[in-house]
């Protein structure tokens, strides 16, 4: 039978400590529900004796209908010189009803005599008692051996009688923490191997911090050398640099050692789960990161989306699909037909027959790419220009001209708050020709304005579109000052997604215009489907 390995998740307790982060209560429930369907085993939900906010947090998860995930609320040993069972710490952890306490406890002497400033044998008291008490309640309780690895190196026989302590007393789980996160895998293990052997009938787990940029092979060394749980967060945050990502520990347990962890279907759920709790943080999934990542499966180099065509797995390490992300071909100047061709496809045109068209469109993306264009995100123009190239492109509205007056009416300098721009824009839509003025706070906005309610009337599917993203950047050119090319992506959303679109020129307003045609034409090109 294939060996599950328990997973264990602290976004809640170890995440909130990433500088930046900061859940309410709702955000935490949201994200237990939704760990709970992705097929999490345990969700630290937080530290009672810290703040108001955990206590309500147990307090409502109670009353959660969850299918799968245990709570486990998070505390310290006993205070040095305060009994187990007069300690408030470990009396908040009963109180709040969690069937889960995690505590932690020192194992490198010198955090006992220089941190907690008392002694090695009052520690392992500490340990003991305060792991008994919790057991007496009737509680699973997991001991996170803080500092293990650098306790373990300094002193390996304190490092070890501190576990052994917490084992005696009846732990359920030694969690052995990488603490400061700067031991390499090999190190891992080494260490939790020497634990197993040394405690064959415990049950260990790994909790380890990125710091040396091996949070995740520290984790998966550790199961290879007998952990049978693994902690760490959604996305790897956590306190200073994170923690290990256990989305990619998952993917990379159940994907390439062949452990359970939460099934393949679950695990189809990966990205989403990811995209989740990074929206929920006010984060979002950076484009580069392992299987949830939008450029994890993205290929840029032609050479490579020419092999993916014949056989996928050429520049893939799984199937994406595995983790519910998708492979996607990026068209630029370093794509070549194969990429191109798939592109098309991913946009409804079939390029496949046809190597004279395909050439002629990637010579020309080719020479745009070179005067300041890049098609790398903006689809939508890419789509745009292959229909020119087959006859296919049939403009909805024609410009006849535009006018853009910018209004500083302050004296400050500053421009005024409200309507700071005009534009007015003469549009032909079939043979109607129509004026039509627009305000904004800037000359794109103001732009944009005039431009919808000129058509808006004649191609009312524009209402649909929303402008989402502007973004501008300067091409080096050295010595071009005011003149430089100027180069504008636009990204517009409609209910079904988004697309970007890109618009070059030495003047802003005529980059942006460009864009924003763009835009709406191939906005409505998906709207007729
Ligand atoms: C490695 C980790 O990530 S562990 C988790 C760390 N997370 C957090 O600290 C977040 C939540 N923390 C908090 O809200 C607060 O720090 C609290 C409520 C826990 C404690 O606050 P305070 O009582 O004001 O203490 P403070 O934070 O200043 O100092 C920590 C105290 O705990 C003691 N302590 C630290 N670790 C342990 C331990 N494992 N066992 C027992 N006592 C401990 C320290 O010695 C110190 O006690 P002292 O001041 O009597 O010497
Ligand atoms: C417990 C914990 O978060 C640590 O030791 O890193």
């Amino acid at each position: 039978m294939t060996q599950h390995i328990f997973t264990y998740d602290c976004t809640l307790r170890d995440g909130e400590q990433c500088e930046g982060i900061s859940l309410s209560l709702d955000d935490k429930l949201r994200i237990v529900e939704r760990l709970d369907a992705f097929g999490i085993d345990f969700i630290e939900g937080g530290f009672p004796a810290s703040n108001p906010k955990d206590i309500e947090f147990f307090r409502r998860v109670k009353e959660m209908p969850l299918d799968h995930a245990r709570i486990a609320a998070f505390g310290s040993t006993c205070k040095k010189g305060t009994p187990a069972d007069q300690d408030q710490g470990l009396a908040d952890l009963v109180e709040c009803g969690a069937p889960v306490v995690t505590i932690v406890g020192k194992t490198w002497d010198a955090q006992v005599t220089r941190a907690l400033q008392t002694t090695l044998k009052e520690n392992l008291r500490m340990i003991a008692d305060s792991v008994a008490y919790l057991k007496a309640h009737g509680l699973t309780v997991v001991f996170d051996a803080e500092h293990f690895f650098d306790g373990y190196k300094a002193n390996p026989d304190y490092a070890l009688a501190c576990i052994r302590a917490a084992s005696e007393a009846g732990a359920d789980s030694i969690d052995l923490c990488e603490t400061n996160g700067g031991a390499l895998p090999f190190e891992v293990e080494e260490i939790v191997g020497v634990v197993a052997r040394a405690l064959p009938d415990q049950q260990l787990g790994i909790h380890c911090h990125d710091d040396s940029g091996c949070a995740v092979a520290n984790a998966l060394s550790a199961v290879r050398a007998g952990a049978l749980q693994v902690q760490g967060t959604v996305g790897g945050i956590g306190e200073r640099v994170g923690n290990t990502d256990l989305l990619t520990a998952i993917a990379d347990m159940e994907l390439k050692m062949g452990l359970h962890c939460v099934g393949p279907d679950n695990l189809r759920d990966l990205t989403r789960t990811a995209q989740f709790v990074a929206e929920t943080c006010n984060l979002s999934v950076p484009a580069h990161h392992p299987y949830t990542g939008a450029s994890a499966f993205a290929h840029k180099g032609g050479l490579h989306a020419s092999a993916i065509a014949r056989f996928p797995e050429a520049y893939e390490h799984t199937n994406p699909r595995n983790v519910g992300n998708a492979t996607r071909m990026l068209v630029s100047e370093l794509a070549g037909k194969a990429s191109l061709a798939a592109k098309a496809k991913s946009l409804g045109i079939d390029l496949s027959g046809d190597a004279r068209t395909l050439q002629a469109i990637l010579d020309d993306v080719k020479t745009r790419e070179a005067h300041g264009y890049s098609y790398e995100v903006a689809d939508g123009s890419l789509a745009v220009l292959i229909r020119r190239h087959l006859g296919l492109y049939e403009p909805h509205f024609r410009l006849e001209s535009f006018r853009v007056i910018v209004d500083d009416r302050e004296d400050t300098g500053a421009l005024a708050k409200d309507a700071a721009s005009e534009a007015t824009v003469k549009i032909h839509v079939g043979n109607r020709r129509i004026v039509a003025t627009g305000e904004g706070t800037g000359p794109v906005g103001a732009l944009d304005a005039a431009l919808r309610m000129a058509i808006t009337e004649y191609l009312p599917q524009v209402a649909n579109m929303e402008l989402t993203d502007y973004k501008v950047r300067i091409l080096d050119e050295e010595g071009a000052g005011t003149s430089a090319t100027t180069r504008v992506i636009i990204t517009t959303s409609d209910k079904r997604g988004s697309w970007g679109t890109v618009g070059v020129s030495e003047n802003i307003i005529e980059a942006s215009w460009n864009a924003l045609v763009d835009s709406i034409e191939y906005g409505l090109i998906r709207a007729e489907g």
